[in-house]
């Protein structure tokens, strides 16, 4: 029977979260520290541990099947790879910075300037769909030091909390992509391969699902039920229970973590007592 070959970054900022959400959906690696390949005990699945960097060529010759990687090196070096999944955490953004001082008025600032980078393919074509023309100097890392050195006017590079921009006084002028941890798909990939991804993204769904919502049980007088009701989304709809107190009940039901303390609050209002909230390890619909 053949095996999935996944790839995931062997040390840096990806590297966790995609163990973990390899084990979250059930999948156990003999792990040896520094193995450059495990296979998984209870599932049809290979791990190769690869530089972020080097995986889109693996992933366009086929020398893996599928891939943990940022959405940004995708854009800057994987044409052709197809997204099965936003996995939802390492999110970024790239952006292009200027020094704080340097007034901005738009993109045509840019124009004829020196921008520092690591993400070349990604930024020319951001400066060529707005007509720009710029000199790019390709630096592997250590970005935002380069206006400071004097080697460059902007530097285009990840930014997450802002914090390295900050610390080099540098501040965010284009944002040219959103970015997250995404399962990436080889162009080239048998049905027998297929099988098995689709498994895993089965799989990862109901995990993300989970993490994305939060279940909640609450005491409600008889009397507020059908307001409090209104308020609660549920699966299906809420479930509600006799309290063995007469006149009350208690209602359970699930809350997406983005609508949570808006609901919380209504809740409240509506005459909701004892509000309890647990997370969900995983939500098969
Ligand atoms: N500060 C950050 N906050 C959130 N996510 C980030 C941050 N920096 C990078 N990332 C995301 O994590 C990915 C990996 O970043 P990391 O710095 O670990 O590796 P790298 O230097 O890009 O790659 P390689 O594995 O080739 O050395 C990036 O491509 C991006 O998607
Ligand atoms: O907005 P912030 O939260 O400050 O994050 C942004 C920084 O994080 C990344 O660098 P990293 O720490 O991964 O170092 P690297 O350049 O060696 O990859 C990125 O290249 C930025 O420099
Ligand atoms: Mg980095």
């Amino acid at each position: 029977m053949s095996k999935l070959r996944i790839a995931v970054q062997k040390a840096g900022r990806l590297h966790d979260e995609s163990m973990e959400i390899l084990k979250d959906i059930g999948i156990s690696i003999d792990n040896g520290k520094d193995q450059l390949k495990a296979s998984a005990r209870n599932f049809p699945l290979e791990v190769f541990y690869l530089r972020n960097g080097d995986i889109p060529q693996y992933l366009k010759d086929g020398v893996v099947d599928a891939a943990i990687i940022g959405e940004n090196i995708l854009v800057e070096k994987g044409n052709g790879i197809t997204i099965a999944e936003k996995l939802g955490f390492s999110t970024c953004k790239v952006s292009i910075a200027i020094p704080k001082s340097v007034k901005y008025t738009g993109i045509q600032d840019l124009e004829g300037k020196r921008i520092a980078t690591s993400y070349p393919n990604t930024i020319q074509g951001y400066l060529d769909k707005n007509g720009i023309k710029a000199n790019l100097h390709i630096i592997n890392g250590s970005v935002e030091i380069a206006p400071n050195i004097g080697l460059a006017d902007a530097i285009c590079d990840i930014v997450s909390s802002g914090s390295t921009l900050f610390k080099n006084n540098l501040k965010e002028v284009e944002v040219i992509m959103k970015s997250e941890a995404v399962l990436a798909v080889s162009p080239v990939l048998s049905q027998e391969k297929q099988d098995i991804l689709d498994k895993i993204q089965f799989r990862l769904q109901s995990v993300l699902k989970g993490r994305n919502s939060k279940y909640v049980l609450l005491n409600a007088p008889n009397d507020k039920l059908q307001d409090i009701i209104n308020v609660l989304p549920g699966m299906k709809s809420p479930t509600v229970l006799p309290l063995a107190q007469e006149g009350w009940s208690s209602v359970h039901s699930v809350i997406s973590k983005n609508q949570f303390w808006d609901i919380i609050d209504e809740l409240k209002k509506k005459g909701a007592q004892g509000i309890l909230v647990c997370p969900i390890e995983k939500m098969v619909i």
